[in-house]
């Protein structure tokens, strides 16, 4: 049988919920122990570098109470690798990262800063922290990924999963399974995400040669329907109750 592929929940989303409002809830910790609850094999946070939505404090909780891992995606400057060092998640996974964009929109460039990468891997791999890369499916970055030394890269599915025709769908769903055979032959772990959500995650999972799969905004995106009605049922109870009492 072919090995199970493992599932990462990103649970960034929910705290972007609740820093809208600048409320207690929803509580992005509640969220990652429910998702373990019921198979998730890791939790991934981006505390980004404006924490706009995961705030240290959710590490630092998170790092205390999770019982699969931490995937602590971040961003490849001083002050990210100090507070890794400070919390010594099990994984880190170096991400590019722009101040004015929405979410993450391509791979780290490698390549093109290959010694502060590999220097980064290196202060990583002394904490103890598999690292991996988040790089676009390019056997260039791949190539530049193994000289770097991580063991571990996570393939963008982003140009895949925003892809406007089944033509641009099928072109990126080919750049990504070639992806994966070169880099499992470079012995590299190999991990995917971005994006992915209940129509296009099916394939990507069949790849062969996949172990894990990051999976966020469309969890949290669904659990707000999957959810709804009790919400609602929950609420309507409060009131009635207390139009009976009163
Ligand atoms: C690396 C990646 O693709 C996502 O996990 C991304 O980092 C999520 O960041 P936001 O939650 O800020 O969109
Ligand atoms: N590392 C990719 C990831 O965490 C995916 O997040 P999302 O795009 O599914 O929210």
């Amino acid at each position: 049988m072919n090995p199970r592929v493992l599932l990462g929940v990103n649970i960034d989303h929910v705290a972007t919920l609740r820093q809208a409002r600048g409320t207690r809830y929803p509580d992005p910790v509640q969220a990652a122990l429910m998702a373990e609850e019921v198979g998730a094999d890791g939790i991934t946070i981006h505390p980004r570098e404006d924490r706009r939505h995961i705030q240290d404090r959710d590490v630092l909780l998170l790092k205390e109470v999770l019982q699969t891992k931490m995937n602590l995606e971040m961003a490849v400057t001083d002050a990210m690798l100090a507070f890794a060092e400070q919390v010594r998640p099990e994984c880190v996974c170096l991400v590019p990262e722009k101040r004015e964009e929405l979410t993450t929109e391509g791979g780290l460039d490698v390549e093109g800063q290959e010694s502060r990468v590999a220097k980064a891997c290196e202060r990583l791999a002394r904490i103890g922290a598999e690292v991996s890369l988040f790089i676009d499916p390019d056997p260039a970055q791949i190539d530049a990924a193994v000289r770097c030394g991580a063991p571990v890269v996570e393939l963008h599915t982003g140009e895949y999963a925003e892809a406007e025709t089944p033509e641009a769908e099928n072109a990126a769903f080919k750049t990504i399974a070639d992806a994966v055979a070169y880099a499992r032959k470079k012995g590299l772990i190999v991990n995917a995400g971005h994006g992915l959500h209940y129509h296009n995650t099916e394939r990507v999972a069949a790849i062969h040669g996949i172990n894990e799969l990051n999976i966020g905004h469309a969890i949290i995106a669904r659990a707000v329907f999957t959810g709804l009605k009790e919400a609602v049922r929950d609420m309507k109870a409060i009131i009635d109750q207390a139009r009976s009492r009163a």
